[in-house]
């Protein structure tokens, strides 16, 4: 049955009230709104260069990897559902979970409510940290080392995985110590031994002559003595103080026992 509705007592609210919406002028094109908007997005400007085009054109400009976390023991323990099944290797079809008024609805009117999502790649609960690391972030991280610009982020709600695949557990790491590691690696024996190069400015340097590497060692050397010297001072001033706090209050708190 029908509600009946007390229309002297359901007042609109005044926001939505005050709302005038503007006249609609002829049919709502809703073609747009499923627009492919990849083209508008591209990296590949006339300004790269061969090369640079080369690397991207083999692959997608922005790439959306997925990664389903497994049931932690609290969410197994709850007999938590399983609402993501994965149909290929780039799409999963998403459920509404049993008995949600979402479910409910959907089953009562047009059979049980399914979305479908694709993406670049999908990596399911087996997936080790490597294999993840392997199959989304080395290749952006090679291309970084030869030159190019890239992006990488998690993202996803609270929970989700994020922490645990950038970072990772000790045992084992998330993508950003792998990353770490492929970089020093790729510098490893290509480090300049000597002193005489000086920073200056932002992006710039100078190489020093030996004299003015021994004058720059000589003004390190002070700055260091100085600082010792400092800090030596404040640990003397601190242990003296703690000293004096400590007698002074040992004497208060013998006058008060007597
Ligand atoms: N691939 C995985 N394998 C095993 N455990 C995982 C995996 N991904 C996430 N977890 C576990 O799931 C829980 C939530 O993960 P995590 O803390 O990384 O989520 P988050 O997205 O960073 O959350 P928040 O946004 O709240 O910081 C943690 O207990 C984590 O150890």
């Amino acid at each position: 049955m029908e509600p009946v509705l007390d229309k002297a007592t359901n007042i609109r609210p005044s926001y939505i009230a005050s709302i005038e919406l503007p006249p609609r002028i002829g049919p709502v094109n809703v073609e747009d709104l499923k627009a492919d908007l990849s083209d508008e997005f591209s990296l590949v400007s006339s300004n790269l260069d061969i090369s640079q085009r080369n690397s991207l054109d083999s692959k997608e400009h922005i790439q959306v990897c997925l990664r389903i976390r497994p049931f932690t023991a609290t969410e197994k323990e709850n007999e938590s559902q399983d609402c993501v099944s994965i149909q290929d290797s780039t799409s999963i079809i998403l459920k509404g979970p049993k008995n949600s008024m979402i479910c409910r609805l959907s089953e009562k009117n047009v059979g049980q409510m399914v979305q479908k999502f694709t993406f670049s790649q999908v990596f399911g609960p087996e997936t080790t940290q490597e294999e993840f690391f392997d199959g989304t972030v080395k290749q952006p991280v090679q291309d970084f080392l030869e030159g190019h610009n890239r992006l990488i982020f998690t993202y996803g709600v609270t929970n989700a995985g994020k922490t645990y695949t950038f970072q990772g557990t000790e045992a084992d790491i998330g993508i950003l110590p792998r990353t770490m590691d492929m970089l020093f690696k790729s510098i490893r024996g290509k480090l300049y031994p000597d002193m005489d190069f000086k920073p200056l400015r932002c992006r710039d340097y100078i190489r020093l002559t030996k004299e003015q590497v021994r004058e720059e060692i000589a003004v390190k050397n002070s700055i260091l003595r100085l600082m010792k010297e400092v800090w030596q001072n404040f640990l003397y001033s601190a242990r003296a103080h703690r000293a004096y706090v400590y007698t002074h209050f040992k004497k208060n708190t013998d006058l008060l026992s007597w």
